[in-house]
């Protein structure tokens, strides 16, 4: 496989049509999705020419942790549904690759078993739940398996409508767990209703819609661990997470899953890039799917970009072997890109790289 779109048509003759549509799919009219990679694609990179690039490194750092290059995984529910090992597979993969993982709140392997099978870092995502007693007892578990940060997802006050789900009347099968939460939590989940999407109106129950930027002090005083927020799109909600104590940010739009008509993050990404101005980490999710949008959104000030799919294909295709390709594929293009632009340091590589067409 020479590219992420090999793993992507390998994926998709592996998976049932209804599991394929859930991971492809975004909502409403799906332009959030297409604008991540509109946005990249717009972007062409300016190459620097005649420098010494014999020796290139695409190592980094992330809130202390060793990165083979500034990449990580996305946090995606229920990796089962791609491959039966889930995200011990991910984890497996994600550490023989040198990159970091994000664990979901809905992941379907424990917390314990995933820490078990990674050998880099680990961050893990929470949704917001009315059940708050779910959030602590999650935050403590992370810390004491050695997760180093907890990342709250603060783009889904619910969970859009998503008219591929509507259409198929998705549910996430019954032998598929989030077992991390309690069963009682997760049950409506499970429940198949013709022309309805069952993730959708569990988060109607169980999500809480009501929190705002006070309540994030709630959740730090119980947890020792850095808090990132994933989902931030403007220079102003950037400020605020600085403000209430985040350790970072992720720009993204939920890979096109929530606002329909949201900002692609290659476009968010320069304005929260400057109002964090360096204090804390900027990641990026959304249409990374070749080692040169890695290259322009580094360009464009990110610390670390994350891939969603591209890693559900790769567990489709290969389970943690392929999940491992993956990465090691998009590492292996930014070095190359690095080495064609004449940036043998990421330090090199500035928004002059960068011009739009
Ligand atoms: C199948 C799937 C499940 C996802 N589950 C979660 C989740 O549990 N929590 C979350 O914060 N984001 C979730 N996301 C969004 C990803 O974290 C990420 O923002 C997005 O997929 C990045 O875009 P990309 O897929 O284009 O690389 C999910 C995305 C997909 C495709
Ligand atoms: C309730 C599960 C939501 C996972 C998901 O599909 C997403 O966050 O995009």
């Amino acid at each position: 496989m020479l590219d992420i779109a090999s793993y992507e048509s390998a994926a998709q003759g592996v998976l049932t049509e209804q599991v394929w549509d859930f991971i492809q799919g975004g909502s409403g009219s799906e332009s959030a999705l297409a604008a991540n990679r509109a946005a990249l694609d717009r972007l062409r990179i300016r190459p620097r020419v005649l420098v010494d690039v014999s020796q290139c490194s695409t190592a980094t750092t992330v809130l202390g942790a060793p990165l083979a290059a500034p990449l990580g995984v996305a946090p995606m529910a229920y990796h089962r549904l791609a491959c039966p090992d889930g995200e011990t597979a991910t984890a497996e993969a994600a550490g023989k690759a040198g990159s970091l993982l994000t664990v979901s709140m809905f992941a379907s392997r424990t917390l314990e078993d995933i820490a078990a099978a990674a050998s880099g870092p680990l961050w893990l995502q929470l949704y917001w739940l009315r059940e708050r007693q779910a959030l602590v007892e999650l935050a403590a578990r992370a810390a004491a398996a050695g997760f180093q940060a907890l990342v709250l997802t603060v783009d889904a006050p619910r969970v859009a409508r998503r008219p591929r789900d509507v259409r198929s009347g998705f549910s996430v099968p019954g032998d598929i767990r989030a077992v991390n939460l309690p069963a009682a939590l997760m049950s409506s989940s499970h429940r198949r209703t013709e022309g309805a999407s069952a993730i959708e109106k569990h988060s109607r129950e169980q999500f809480d819609s009501s929190i705002t930027w006070a309540d994030l002090a709630w959740l730090r005083e119980r947890t020792g661990l850095p808090l990132i927020l994933k989902g931030v799109l403007t220079a102003e909600d950037a400020r605020l997470a600085l403000a209430h104590g985040a350790s970072g940010v992720v720009v993204s739009n939920h890979g096109g899953r929530q606002l329909d008509s949201a900002v692609a993050s290659a476009d968010a990404l320069p304005e929260v890039v400057d109002a964090v101005a360096g204090r804390a980490l900027v990641a990026v999710d959304g249409g990374i799917r070749h080692g040169g949008d890695l290259l322009k959104v580094l360009a464009l000030g990110a610390d670390l970009a994350m891939v969603g799919r591209p890693v559900f294909w790769g567990l489709a295709q290969g389970g943690a072997t392929g999940a491992a390709e993956v990465l090691r594929l998009l590492t292996e293009e930014l070095d190359e890109a690095m080495a064609l632009s004449g940036c043998p340091r990421l330090t090199e590589i500035t928004r002059a790289l960068i011009t739009s067409r």
